[in-house]
């Protein structure tokens, strides 16, 4: 019997799991993790309080909050043979490749697999959320010529990894602005990553693997890699006089414009604005950004030649500009989102676990049946690819 299936080409709108994380309205712009909204959280809490409530469902109490802190701390160091592995790689690689082997590499260590044991889960939890910070700043110290620092215990999780990546102890405010960013950028629903972090985990794989495919779904340009894309784009722009006839030229060729637009919100994103403002707070204190001003103009520009198909700024859009006050290289910018990312692939990856069956969908085969099998000898080659090879020939 042929069952008849409605395909929606990326799955939009099409429910793949039941979720308790996070929530997102996109026509409001509201987002909430576990029934918390953005705005509260980026407020009053901290980074490692919010993968905490992400992970196991509510907010810690003093004592639970000190504890995951202090395992966290205690767990931040990078074992010898993997930073000999990270020897070996190309300083001119992508710091998220090296992030993406590294997280895989984990894996080797600890190797025991009991995805049933809470202990288990909260070993690995700490494990990911400890040390992936340390694996990208161990990576860019180590493309400079330079051996990566180890952490300090004095100081707290964003503060610490400020520290590790520019050898100096970071300023208060931005380590504090860091933080939020983290917050922001630690889950949202079931967006290309985490659906692939959960496939992953739908097969009862360690979670190590699990992380490692999220890591190399983020790194795409129509999802957290756009960040990066970003600055590039308001480079390639380079004055606010530039901004219309670049908005044009995209539009006309069906261009992306990068950091704008997503699959749920159709307004702005609640976190572009928390990071604009954030932004500002940075130029109030280390002096505007010559990029500023371009970037106002093309949310402006956007907005009026687009704004009526739902077209606004994403969460990628003002972070770049955040990162470059705080003197991080671009291409970092989405190793700064997989930091944070984590914690949502974590909660998603105990979630997955507590009522798991496998991701299998179907599909629609619009392929041929009985197809003959023709011997090698007796196939034809397209005539295109046939004029291709007679004009390579002298
Ligand atoms: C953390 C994150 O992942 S946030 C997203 C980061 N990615 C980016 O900023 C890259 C730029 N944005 C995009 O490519 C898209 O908006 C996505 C990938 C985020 C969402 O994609 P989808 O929901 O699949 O939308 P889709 O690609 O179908 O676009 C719908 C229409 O809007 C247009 N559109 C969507 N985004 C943009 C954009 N940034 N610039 C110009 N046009 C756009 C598309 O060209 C398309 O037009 P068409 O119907 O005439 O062909
Ligand atoms: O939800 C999405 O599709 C993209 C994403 O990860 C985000 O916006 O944080």
């Amino acid at each position: 019997m042929t069952v008849a299936y409605e395909y929606r080409p990326g799955l939009e709108g099409v429910p793949a799991t039941q979720s308790s994380i996070s929530y997102v309205d996109g026509q409001r712009g509201i987002l909430e993790y576990q029934g918390i909204r953005i705005d509260n959280l980026a407020k009053y809490s901290s980074f490692l309080e919010t993968a905490y409530l992400l992970i196991w469902g509510e907010l810690p109490t003093q004592g639970e909050l000190d504890s995951f802190e202090y395992e966290i701390r205690y767990h931040r160091r990078l074992k010898y043979r993997i930073r000999d592995m990270m020897k070996c790689f190309p300083e001119s690689g992508h710091p998220m490749d090296s992030l993406q082997a590294c997280a895989a590499a984990l894996g080797l260590f600890y190797s025991r697999r009991a995805l049933d044991d809470p202990a288990y889960i909260r070993a690995a939890v700490v494990r990911l959320l400890a040390k992936i910070p340390t694996m990208v700043a161990a990576f860019q110290l180590m493309r400079k010529g330079n051996d990566p620092i180890q952490p300090r215990d004095d100081l707290d999780y964003s503060a610490n990894f400020l520290y590790m990546l520019t050898e100096r102890e970071p300023d208060e405010l931005a380590a504090k602005i860091f933080d939020v960013c983290l917050i922001l950028h630690a889950e949202h629903t079931i967006n290309a990553s985490t659906f692939s972090a959960m496939v992953t985990a739908s097969t009862l794989t360690d979670p190590y693997a699990v992380i490692a495919s999220a890591v190399g779904t983020l790194a795409g340009p129509l999802h957290g890699g756009a960040s990066e894309e970003v600055i590039v784009m308001l480079e390639e722009i380079g004055s606010v006089e530039n901004v219309r006839p670049f908005v044009e030229k995209c539009i006309e060729r069906k261009a992306r414009i990068m950091g704008f637009g997503h699959r749920v919100y159709k307004v702005k994103d609640p976190r572009a604005t928390i990071l604009q403002a954030l932004a500002e707070k940075l130029f109030e204190k280390f002096g505007q950004d010559i990029y500023y001003d371009i970037a106002i103009e093309l949310e402006k520009v956007v907005a009026e030649k687009l704004g009526h198909r739902g077209i606004y700024p994403n969460v990628d859009f003002y972070s770049g500009l955040v990162y470059r006050k705080l003197r991080i290289p671009t291409d970092l910018y989405t190793p700064m989102f997989a930091i944070a990312r984590v914690a949502g692939w974590l909660a998603h990856w105990k979630e997955q676990l507590e009522e798991n069956r496998i991701f299998r969908p179907t599909q629609i085969y619009t392929g041929l049946h009985d197809h003959p099998y023709i011997p090698i000898e007796k196939r034809m080659m397209p005539t295109s690819a046939q004029s291709a090879v007679e004009a390579m020939v002298p």
